[in-house]
């Protein structure tokens, strides 16, 4: 579904390095990794707000890697909602549909979602007087209802308290399973990645460090870097054989 081949890309003076990994059809994938490592950055250029210097995107066997946004068919949803504040709930969530003609629309209806994510009760509201997980489950309202190929999702948690987030948490997990959409979702919450991800890739100072299921990568870290990111005490690497001096 999507591959990335040998990704490298610059941002000033930040390099990404180098990036391969492929994320199956349906698939939850979690881009894992501490503050500054480049995950929005990798996260971006899936989308094509960034060009990379070198690697490609492929997306169901296409290659992307030099169209614009627009023609990825694929929907970004940011920690800080991005609402229109002058539209209401229905029309936020309807914006990406004005310039689309009835016969190129497929899939379920934005109205499907809208019931999945149990937000039908603010469909007249102003994006002003809603909580911040109304907020979140809008903006991933809109976000499906353009019917994208892919979702990704940047920290889309990170702003909610604690009970609201599991909440969310739990409306992802569950929307995720009912439309069985391709979903790379950057965090660095622990718990969201067993909460949610098929697979994580770790990602530690632009480069990828890990990838495999939660189970894998935090059980069986392959490297000392991963160890010390995800906590593990319990990392042991042989050392390395000694040579009798002389
Ligand atoms: N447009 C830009 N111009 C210059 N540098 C940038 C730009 N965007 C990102 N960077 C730099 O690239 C590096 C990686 O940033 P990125 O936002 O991808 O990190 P992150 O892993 O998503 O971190 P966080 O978890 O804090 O969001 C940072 O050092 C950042 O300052």
């Amino acid at each position: 579904m999507l591959k990335v081949e040998n990704l490298t890309v610059r941002c000033g003076a930040f390099t990404l390095k180098e990036i391969t990994f492929q994320v199956a059809r349906g698939e939850f994938f979690v881009l894992l990794g501490p503050t500054g490592a480049g995950k929005t950055v990798l996260l971006e250029t899936i989308a094509g707000l960034h060009f990379p210097t070198r690697g490609r995107v492929f997306l169901s066997g296409r290659d992307v890697t030099l169209l614009p946004p627009e023609r990825r068919e694929i929907a970004i949803v940011y920690q800080d909602y991005a609402l229109f504040p002058h539209l209401k709930v229905s029309e936020n969530i309807t914006y990406a549909l004005r310039f689309r003609r009835q016969s190129e629309r497929k899939g379920q209806d934005w109205r499907e979602v809208v019931d999945l994510l149990g937000i039908g009760h603010l469909l007249a509201r102003y994006p002003g007087s809603l909580s911040g997980g109304e907020k979140q489950r809008v903006a991933l309202a809109r976000a499906l209802a353009a019917q994208p190929q892919m979702l990704l999702l940047d920290e889309p948690l990170s702003a909610l308290d604690p009970a609201t987030r599991r909440e969310t948490e739990r409306e992802l997990k569950k929307l995720h399973l009912a439309l069985g959409l391709t979903t790379v979702m950057v965090t660095h919450n622990f718990e969201e990645v067993f909460a949610l991800a098929d697979r994580v890739a770790v990602i530690l100072d632009g480069a990828l460090a890990q990838v495999g299921t939660p189970q894998e990568v935090f059980r069986s870290p392959k490297s000392r870097e991963v160890a010390r990111f995800v906590g593990t005490e319990n990392f042991y690497q042989p050392p390395a054989f000694a040579r009798p001096d002389g």
